[in-house]
């Protein structure tokens, strides 16, 4: 999906993509799944690849974004990083590179999400009594990391407008005798099967009415979307943290 945004648009260039060494993509044409040519060999070698580049766009694992981090720190590469399931320490080490770096990183790079976000922030602040508040996401069966990225952010963000502390009111399973529900709390949700791109639903439960927030992806090309966008936006940066909102305008 990102090498075929890239291959589209007019004002960005593919210069390197990058695989681990023993994938059989290694050596062959970036954007020969596309029955054309790019010019540009997958490489293992993260300095191969970053050689001509001024931004790296990442969608890994935690361990391999802050390796190539490194890296890029090193070479002088911004990057945009898509990949979710950092802990805190691992966002502490993202937030010092990025004092040398621009970076943005954003667990959802579409810009309905970032939009939904928006209206999390607000729908808290209207319904921040009598509602119950739970977040239910669904993802392919692929996915590794739960509560999805997106998820954890939508509960920060909820939190953020209540006052509370995610960390300390977050309720990520229940399974047998779990007492009643506790007002103050947030609870998470996880669904895996299939094909599923990305759905997230917030659910604000009142009294004799439910207030639901959903945003649904249908295709994948919406992130990539996104992260020429935020690479776009890098290009105007020295260095920093930045994420969606700064990208799109929505701090
Ligand atoms: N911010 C956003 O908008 C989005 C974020 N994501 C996030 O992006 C991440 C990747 O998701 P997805 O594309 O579905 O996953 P995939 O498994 O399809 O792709 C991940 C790629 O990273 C490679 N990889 C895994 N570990 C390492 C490593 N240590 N070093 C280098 N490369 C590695 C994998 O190689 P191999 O297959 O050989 O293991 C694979 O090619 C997830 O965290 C996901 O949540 C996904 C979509 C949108
Ligand atoms: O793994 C995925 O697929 C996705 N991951 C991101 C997340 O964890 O929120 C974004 C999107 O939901 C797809």
């Amino acid at each position: 999906m990102l090498i075929e945004a890239v291959q589209q648009a007019d004002d960005c260039v593919l210069a390197g993509a990058l695989d681990r060494a023993e994938a059989d993509s290694i050596g062959s044409d970036a954007a020969a799944f596309l029955g054309t040519a790019s010019g540009v060999r997958i490489a293992s070698d993260l300095r191969v690849g970053l050689q001509n580049a001024q931004v790296l766009i990442d969608f890994t694992r935690p361990e391999g974004t802050l390796a190539h981090l490194v890296v890029c720190r090193e070479l002088g590469v911004q990057a945009v990083i898509g990949t979710t399931g950092f802990t805190d320490a691992q966002k502490a080490q993202i937030a010092e590179i990025a004092r040398d770096i621009a970076i943005v990183m954003a667990p959802n790079m579409s810009v309905g999400v970032n939009v939904t976000f928006k209206l999390l922030e607000m729908a808290a602040q209207a319904l921040s009594n009598g509602y119950d508040i739970e977040i239910i996401e669904a993802h392919h069966r692929h996915k590794i990391d739960a509560p999805s990225g997106t998820a954890l952010k939508m509960g920060e963000v909820i939190a953020d407008a209540l006052g509370r502390d995610l960390k300390a009111c977050a309720v990520y399973s229940r399974e047998g005798i779990t007492g009643e529900r506790d007002p103050s709390t947030i609870g998470f949700s996880s669904i895996r099967g299939g094909d599923i791109v990305g759905d997230h639903t917030v659910l604000f439960a009142g009294t004799g009415e439910r207030i639901e927030i959903t945003h649904k992806s249908a295709s994948r090309t919406t992130y990539a979307q996104g992260s020429l966008r935020a690479a776009r936006f890098l290009g105007t940066q020295r260095a920093g943290l930045f994420d969606m909102f700064d990208v799109l305008g929505l701090r």
